[in-house]
């Protein structure tokens, strides 16, 4: 079989249709590249095993940046896709359209095994460079709210937008303007801070840390005020909204959230108001969501509320987070579901992932006018539901 194109996923859209491999400039790294390229497509892991050892580069690729672990997932199959990962090309590699080679395991190939054998292979190496970035003090630098999604370690066709470098650091964050306009809620960069089409995703974490009659309810990051409105309505006997930023919080006292039934706000960013935290607590819900934090914020957020010693989630209380871990790729989203549950899990939690149905329409090109970059792409939210384990 030659290796023309492997059909590009449906959902997104490239601009140039690849040229094809022959097109290659000859001379024997480019003829080993492309006989790798070739023998990745056609599923070929005995060939592939031969060229790897005969000096072909696994970080090879074509004019569209697909690499051979795009093409082994267009063949579905895993014993040529463990040989390229286990010569060192990253699971998370995107070509130019920013395809994983997930996308094309599951498009291309449709193979939901290929497909799982990237996720675990992405959850296994994602715990050790943690482990590793743990032991060596460095914060994990996964970004998790809404202008980001997961660092790819390796980027072999374009430059990330993802990278820390573009991502916003909390304190600038909080230190520009931001706009409220209409439906959204956006920064100085025209990042989308909230947007309403999140609005039924937010009724649904609203109802989910709710679980009691009049509950005590604490949210991290109030934005357009969606899910504390929804809050509302189950008529909490404490509701305490943690904001940090000072245009949020404005807009907060002008539209007399203050004066609400039962509500207390702390205006501070969450880290600074820990112990006023711990001293209105325990909680029966906590929700978080908030802005230019990375993952290494949202676990030590987790350290904090599910430390036994402060108390801060009642022994039946329900907490969920906003869970926009790679929203605008499956398998990294998929990936960091797991990462995150695992983290949880040594917090002594139980995390169930609620399937959540995201009308596609709610997130067409429309809603993402003069948004910097769309920050969610999936059709099914991941509502997580966190409780002691027992
Ligand atoms: C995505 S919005 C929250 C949207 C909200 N869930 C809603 O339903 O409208 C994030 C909010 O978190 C706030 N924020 C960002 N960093 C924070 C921090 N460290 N502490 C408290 N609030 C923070 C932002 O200013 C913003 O208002």
């Amino acid at each position: 079989m030659s290796c023309t194109n492997p059909t590009t996923p449906e959902h997104k859209e490239t601009e140039t249709p690849a040229p094809p491999l022959d097109s290659l400039e000859p001379g024997l790294e480019e003829l080993l590249s492309s006989k790798l390229l070739n023998a990745s497509f056609d599923g070929n892991s005995q060939l592939v095993s031969q060229l790897l050892k005969q000096g072909a580069d696994v970080f090879c690729g074509d004019e569209t940046g697909r690499t051979p672990l795009h093409f082994a997932a267009a063949s579905g199959d895993i014993q040529t896709m463990k040989l390229i990962l286990d010569a060192g090309l990253p699971w998370n590699v995107l070509d130019q359209g920013s395809y994983t080679a997930g996308d094309y395991a599951l498009q291309t190939a449709k193979s939901t095994s290929a497909y799982n054998y990237l996720v675990d292979f992405g959850y296994q190496t994602e715990l050790v460079f943690k482990t590793t970035a743990d032991n060596t003090n460095n914060s994990s630098r996964i970004p998790i709210s809404n202008t980001t999604q997961p660092l790819p370690t390796t980027q072999i066709s374009k430059p990330s937008q993802d990278s820390p470098s573009n991502s916003i650091p909390n304190e600038d964050y909080l230190n520009s303007s931001i706009t409220y306009q209409g439906d959204r809620l956006i920064d100085s960069l025209n990042n989308g801070v909230m947007m309403e089409w999140e609005e039924p995703i937010m009724e649904h974490h609203a109802k989910a840390i709710s679980h009691k009659p009049s509950p005590k309810v604490l949210n991290i990051g109030f934005g357009m005020g969606i899910i504390d409105s929804k809050l509302q309505n189950f008529n909490p006997s404490l509701h305490v909204i943690v904001e940090a930023h000072p245009d949020v919080y404005k807009y907060m006292l002008d539209n007399k959230w203050h004066q609400k039934p039962n509500v207390k706000i702390l205006f501070g960013r969450w880290q600074d108001c820990i112990q006023q935290i711990i001293d209105l607590g325990p909680f029966d819900g906590i929700f978080f969501d908030t802005f230019g934090e990375f993952y290494a914020d949202l676990l030590h957020f987790h350290k904090v509320i599910f430390s036994k010693s402060y108390h801060i989630l009642a022994s039946d209380g329900v907490y969920s987070f906003f869970n926009g871990l790679g929203g605008d790729s499956l398998l990294f989203h998929d990936v960091y579901c797991k990462v995150a549950k695992y983290d949880l899990t040594h917090l002594n939690v139980n995390t169930v992932y609620a399937p959540i149905t995201v009308d596609l329409d709610s997130i067409n090109e429309k809603t993402w006018e003069n948004i910097r970059r769309p920050y969610w792409m999936l059709q099914q939210y991941n509502l997580p539901i966190c409780t002691w384990s027992s």
